[in-house]
């Protein structure tokens, strides 16, 4: 007998089963109503006039359901001018053989889902399978395809992502949309998601499969008979391992198949590809090997060009920033092993133009000044015109706000005092208070007594007032949850980042107990966190073009970030894995919980480093030996007051953070000498006065200072001092 005469045989049996089985589906009706019964919750509840219950005012409303966007004119200069009203029709019904063609008659939101529908991977007709990705429509040129993106964006963030959550081709588009405006890293995080529910698809004592294999399942069913078919006919495991049996099992046999030869390979390549252009070269090329190993394995003996290209442009970029030569990367083992490269980028720091949470200060300094009466009654916040340490030019101000006396301050007096809730340490076992962070006091001292537990986890608070603030603030989210061990303990070279991952730990939890949105907390709502405010204009994405000469030309890769400054430090590890890990520690859904997308990560990030303050845990007095910085918080009045290197306060953190009028102020180097410097000034602080704080020790010279404070300006210090010091010096003074 021939011997493909019974394999053939099980085709055309599979084969008429599945038409059997597909012509018995009720396509349109059941379709929605299938996708709605799995359905998340509905976005927050918008009134009428667009304000949240929270208090945020939102740009759109629930009922009208068009994109944000055409409402508002962002602070970062971005318009957004088109118009789309159209409802955003759910989703449902099989697209009667059209999902292939883009109607720019449809409405957008229609459009949307069609191009989810559209996505391939895998070319796989003529029984061939050959790895080509959906064509990566390159951004045109234009105002308005850029605006269109953002919109894009915002109806996946705001609608498809909030109602159908666990639904990998949204997920993957969503993606894709990232890439295409510039923004590699949140690419990067929504393919990872996607990966994830590539294996929740699959797997069926994955946590998240029972949403979604249904979600995913129902999406198909849309998609056109004969593709599916079609699809079903080209896997060489229909002839061996096609069940025999319900249509339930088919139906999970063609979800393999489309995560196999589709989803799983766009996902791997929308990683790898993300994390290269954001500097991460290891994680992206250990992504890309593993991805070509499991694409390879799970589809079938096949190459993809794109991950090898991530290999050898991530090689690139890596030899040109260590200066190697040929013979020395292979002598010293680095040829197609990644595992030495560098692994933390930079990425955009912007209030991203969906981003509405970003309040107006200068509208609300009555607001800011009810706080600040709080912790300094002495003190008021107001607008303030800084220079620019960007590089834009000697002129070149900016308006910021800044902290001023409202009368007169004497010498030594305590003018700020300020607790915080948002506060991290990063050793496993130290005697800190859980909450406040401050040094415990010995257990023989008569402090002691105050010290108290955590009936539940036995977290340690130095006081009764501390365990009742955090029970309200933040401890029923972590409490019992076994983050302790997270992100303690590190090497000192990663003692800062973990530092910031852990405020940031500390904010989700507050956020969750408090139950308001992370940027609406009290304690990060009016930090500036240092970004760009650029406008998006077309001139940074006309060259956005993924071919195998630009992912291997690592000159090319900020043409992945539109050309826009990158200064907010970024890594797959902190911005997306541990993000992701604390979210499912914490039990909070990291896939259906918009208020947690890894965009809201980024932006507290940029807030935190710019105005953490840090401390080593063994402080002077407390009998402990000093360890390095251990300790951070964030004090939202405290961080508004700019920096001098002649400060007029100085400052101390213990339980609470002080600000206290110097007696006396720096003497300036060189200001013994003949034409000395201007007068030293007196100690105390006039009313009116700006109250100047100092991010840098200012006993350093001026190179010392300067290059101590770069981080927290965001360039050099162009105080007085620095530019009378550096101009003593000879020294451009600019600070360019
Ligand atoms: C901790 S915040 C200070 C408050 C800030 N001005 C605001 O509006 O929120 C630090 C940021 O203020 C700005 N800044 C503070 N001191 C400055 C100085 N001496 N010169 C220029 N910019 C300064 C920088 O943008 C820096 O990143």
């Amino acid at each position: 007998m021939d011997t493909y005469q019974k394999p053939l045989e099980n085709v055309d049996a599979a084969l008429n089963r599945l038409n059997a089985t597909l012509a018995s589906y009720k396509i349109s009706s059941t379709t929605k109503s299938a996708i709605t019964a799995t359905k998340s919750p509905a976005p927050p509840p918008v009134s009428a006039n667009g304000s949240r219950a929270n208090g945020h005012t939102h740009s759109s409303s629930a009922s009208q359901c068009v994109p944000a966007s055409k409402h508002f004119q962002q602070s970062n200069g971005h318009s957004q001018s088109t118009q789309r009203p159209h409802e955003p029709t759910p989703p449902g019904g099989e697209v009667n053989g059209a999902s292939a063609r883009l109607s720019d008659e449809l409405p957008r939101p229609d459009l949307l889902w069609q191009e989810a529908l559209n996505l391939r991977f895998c070319d796989r007709s003529n029984q061939r399978t050959m790895m080509q990705g959906p064509a990566f429509p390159r951004m045109p040129g234009d105002q308005i395809a850029i605006d269109r993106q953002i919109d894009d964006i915002m109806m996946l963030q705001e609608h498809y992502l909030v109602d159908y959550p666990y639904l990998l081709p949204i997920r993957l588009l969503t993606s894709q949309k990232y890439l295409q405006l510039g923004y590699p890293d949140l690419a990067a995080g929504e393919a990872y998601k996607a990966l994830l529910l590539c294996d929740a698809v699959r797997d069926t004592s994955d946590e998240y499969h029972p949403m979604a294999a249904p979600q995913l399942r129902d999406f198909i069913r849309q998609l056109p008979r004969t593709e599916r078919i079609r699809q079903l006919a080209c896997d060489p495991k229909c002839v061996t391992e096609l069940p025999p049996g319900s249509p339930a099992e088919l139906m999970d046999f063609e979800l393999d198949i489309w995560v196999r030869y589709h989803y799983l390979p766009w996902a791997h390549r929308l990683l790898a590809v993300g994390l290269m252009y954001c500097g991460c070269y290891k994680t992206a090329w250990y992504k890309a090997w593993q991805g070509m190993t499991s694409i390879d394995k799970t589809a079938g003996d096949v190459n993809d060009q794109w991950l090898v290209d991530v290999t050898v442009g991530c090689e690139q970029a890596v030899r040109k920033l260590w200066g190697m030569t040929d013979d020395e990367w292979k002598d010293q083992g680095h040829s197609n092993n990644g595992k030495a490269y560098p692994d933390l980028g930079c990425v955009r720091r912007e209030v991203y133009p969906w981003n509405e949470w970003e309040p107006d200060r200068l509208d609300e300094l009555p607001a800011l000044n009810m706080m600040m009466a709080e912790v300094a009654p002495k003190l008021e916040v107001r607008a303030v015109e800084l220079p620019a340490l960007t590089g834009n030019g000697e002129s070149a101000t900016v308006m910021q706000l800044g902290v001023f006396a409202r009368e007169n301050i004497a010498p030594g007096e305590v003018v700020l005092s300020e607790t915080s809730m948002l506060t991290a340490n990063n050793k496993l076992r130290d005697t800190l208070c859980d909450a406040c962070s401050v040094d415990l006091p010995e257990l023989n001292s008569p402090e002691a007594g105050q010290v108290c537990e955590c009936p539940e986890c036995q977290a340690v608070f130095c006081s009764e007032t501390c365990l009742s603030r955090a029970d309200a603030t933040y401890h029923r989210a972590t409490c019992g949850n076994d983050l302790d061990t997270l992100l303690r303990d590190v090497p000192p070279a990663e003692a800062a980042d973990s530092l910031y991952s852990l405020l940031l730990m500390r904010a989700i939890a507050m956020a969750d107990v408090q139950e308001c949105h992370p940027l609406d907390l009290s304690e990060v709502r009016y930090i500036w966190g240092d970004f760009h405010n650029l406008p998006i204009t077309p001139a940074h994405f006309t060259a956005l073009n993924l071919t195998h000469e630009t992912l291997t030309d690592s000159d090319r890769f900020d043409e992945g970030h539109g050309k826009l400054p990158r200064t907010l430090p970024w890594s797959f590890e902190h911005n997306i894995r541990l993000p992701i890990q604390m979210l499912e520690k914490m039990e909070i859904d990291p896939f259906a919980e918009p208020n947690y997308d890894l965009w809201v990560f980024n932006t507290l990030f940029a807030k935190f480093r710019g105005t953490a303050s840090a401390r080593l845990s063994g402080q002077a007095g407390s009998g402990r030996r000093a360890r390095g910085p251990e300790v951070s918080a964030v004090h939202p009045m405290w961080c508004l007051a700019n920096h001098s290197c002649d400060p007029n306060v100085r400052w101390e953190w213990g339980g609470s953070i002080e600000f206290t009028a110097r007696e006396e102020r720096v003497l300036w180097k060189g200001s013994e000498g003949e034409g000395g410097a201007p007068e030293r000034k007196e100690g105390g602080i006039r009313k009116g006065e700006e109250v100047l704080n100092h991010y840098c020790d200012v006993e350093l010279d001026v190179h010392g200072r300067r290059e101590w404070a770069r981080g927290a300006l965001g360039g050099e210090c162009r105080c007085e001092r620095c530019v009378w010091e550096a101009g003593q010096e000879g020294v451009d003074g600019k600070g360019q």
